[in-house]
């Protein structure tokens, strides 16, 4: 096995070349029918292919979400295969959005599906839960460490029935904060020479941070943790705001988002994405 680049230096290089902006594959039923493609295997491959196409040059990662091509089954995962084969082999980071989590021995098994060199869905980083403990990820992140991938940790969903279970404190932590400390000091010790991390966290950007417990300023030291942002666009929340909104933690972080590209269509999904790409760069500029 070779010893590529950590993940989180590629990503750093990628949001250098591109920008932050990270575009999400969904191939909901309603968008295949709106984009003329049957709800079927070969209907979403079609979908992430061009998406893919859109992207190339473009785009530093793609964040195809996992549960629309498993609904399909065997098929499903072979048309997924394809569009991150295709995605990786243009230049594009992909972010496998699994959200695995499970005792350490069976996540063993998720690490190999997703971030093993070699493996049939071999992407750049995966989504995993926490929620078997924080504990429960030491061996993804070890594979990732020794594969060049990244892990990114849900620690504040952009979902507002989350922030039951991610408020709740203890020891005068709440989840999510303990969460992203945990994802910061794993990346302090594993990536001490790196100016970003391969241990991400979710972060919602729909979330209000100060309210969730979580310190935006201990994502930004130095190694800085990165962080995916879903809810932009759909979800209401507003490319413009991200400084407001992630504060010291913007320069490493992923604005992601999905339907508000998607609904472009066929037609306008490279406009739609040089778009957004352009209000991305602005609002980081
Ligand atoms: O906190 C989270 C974690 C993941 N997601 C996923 O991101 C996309 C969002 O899609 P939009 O169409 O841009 O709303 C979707 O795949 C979610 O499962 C999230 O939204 N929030």
């Amino acid at each position: 096995m070779s010893s590529p680049a950590p993940f989180g230096d590629r990503l750093a290089a990628a949001i250098g070349s591109f920008g932050p902006l990270c575009v999400g594959i969904d191939p909901h039923a309603h968008l295949l029918e709106d984009w003329g493609l049957s709800d079927s295997s070969a209907g979403a491959e079609q979908f992430g292919l061009r998406v893919v196409e859109a992207c190339a040059g473009e785009i530093a990662v793609i964040k195809p979400q996992v549960a629309f091509y498993e609904r399909f089954g065997s098929a499903g995962f072979a048309a997924l295969e394809s569009v991150i084969g295709t995605a990786r082999a243009a230049g594009i980071l992909v972010i496998a959005d699994a959200k695995r989590g499970d005792l350490g021995s069976t996540m063993a098994a998720y690490a190999s599906a997703w971030i093993e060199q070699g493996s049939a869905l071999e992407s750049d980083a995966m989504t995993v839960s926490p929620y078997l403990g924080f504990g429960s990820l030491e061996g993804t992140l070890d594979t990732a460490k020794a594969n060049g991938k990244g892990v990114f940790v849900l620690s504040a969903t952009s979902n507002p029935e989350a922030a039951e279970l991610q408020t709740s404190v203890r020891d005068g932590r709440t989840v999510a904060g303990a969460i992203a400390g945990l994802a910061a000091a794993r990346n302090a010790a594993d990536y001490p020479t790196s100016p970003l991390g391969s241990v991400g966290v979710v972060l919602g950007a729909t979330v209000d941070f100060d309210a969730l417990g979580v310190d935006l300023d201990v994502l930004a030291a130095s190694p800085a943790t990165p962080v995916l942002a879903p809810g932009f666009g759909h979800q209401g929340a507003r490319f413009d705001e991200v400084r407001r909104l992630f504060a010291a933690a913007t320069p490493g972080t992923l604005m992601s988002a999905s339907r508000s590209i998607l609904a472009a269509g066929p037609d306008g999904i490279v406009e739609a994405i040089r778009a957004q790409k352009r209000q991305v760069l602005e609002a980081v500029a």
